[in-house]
């Protein structure tokens, strides 16, 4: 088990959007050199609490420490990666283009390879990302913030869309990345994905449900079933 400093420590933030109080109150940590799960219900404040994390959410209440650093210093923009929701490559260039592309503003050329191998791409990677489907786009997604060799990689729902081959075939690449020492944090709204995970951060309404393992949730709640055992935590909640 990870025995270093957390990777992220959040402290009774909060984050109103709009009308919308999407974050309430939370306070969550995050281990270093693991898989954290970030999961919930659509619309409960996954995507603006990676955001708080990673220093792109305006007007946050309360600390987020990210490796030992305010969230969104300048000193972290090299050691945090971020894949959003919806996979932003450039189309008409290939994939080993759009990763040479952050590779050359990182200044990490040579980590372009092992990037593209990282996602499953070696055979595709002179291949444009406006012909690939749309599963392979978020792995050049995956792609360009590993090129950047991040110690915390953020990826919001990296597999919606994903048949169960590539889905499987992706976690088992976070759990390499993971014994390499990176800490992950991976959303989801599909809560078998637990399963992969080494802690869960569980969400509803913008407010933290609990934070603890797969193996925890299961025996406090009596469930085998991820997703009955998190409905079963709310329903006592
Ligand atoms: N730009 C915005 N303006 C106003 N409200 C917003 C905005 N973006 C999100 N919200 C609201 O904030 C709340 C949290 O949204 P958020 O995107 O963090 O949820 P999520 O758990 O990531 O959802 P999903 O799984 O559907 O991506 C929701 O109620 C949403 O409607």
């Amino acid at each position: 088990m990870p025995t270093s400093a957390p990777a992220v420590r959040c402290t009774d933030v909060s984050v109103r959007r709009g009308r919308v109080l999407a974050l309430d109150n939370v306070s969550v940590t995050i281990p270093t050199g693991s898989i954290t799960g970030l999961l919930g219900p659509s619309g409960c404040g996954k995507t603006t609490l990676l955001r708080a994390i990673v220093g792109t959410q305006r007007q946050v209440d309360g600390e987020v420490d990210v490796l030992g650093l305010p969230a969104g210093s300048a000193a972290l923009r090299r050691q945090v990666g971020y894949v959003t929701q919806s996979p932003s490559v450039y189309l008409d260039l290939t994939v080993a283009q759009n990763v040479r592309y952050f590779a050359d503003l990182f200044g990490t050329t040579d980590a372009i390879p092992d990037a593209i191998s990282a996602v499953g791409l070696d055979e595709r990677a002179e291949h444009k990302a406006g012909d690939l489907s749309g599963g392979q786009r978020s792995r050049v997604s995956i792609a360009c913030a590993l090129v950047g060799r991040p110690s915390l990689l953020i990826l919001d729902e990296p597999t919606v869309g994903l048949d169960p081959v590539l889905r499987a075939d992706l976690w088992r690449r976070f759990r390499a990345l993971a014994d390499d020492g990176v800490t992950l944090v991976v959303s989801s709204h599909v809560m078998d994905e637990a399963a992969h995970c080494d802690n869960l951060i569980l969400m509803r309404d913008g407010g933290l449900v609990a934070e603890l393992s797969p193996d925890d949730l299961r025996s406090r709640t009596g469930e085998t079933n991820l997703e009955d055992a998190f409905l079963s935590l709310i329903e006592a909640a």
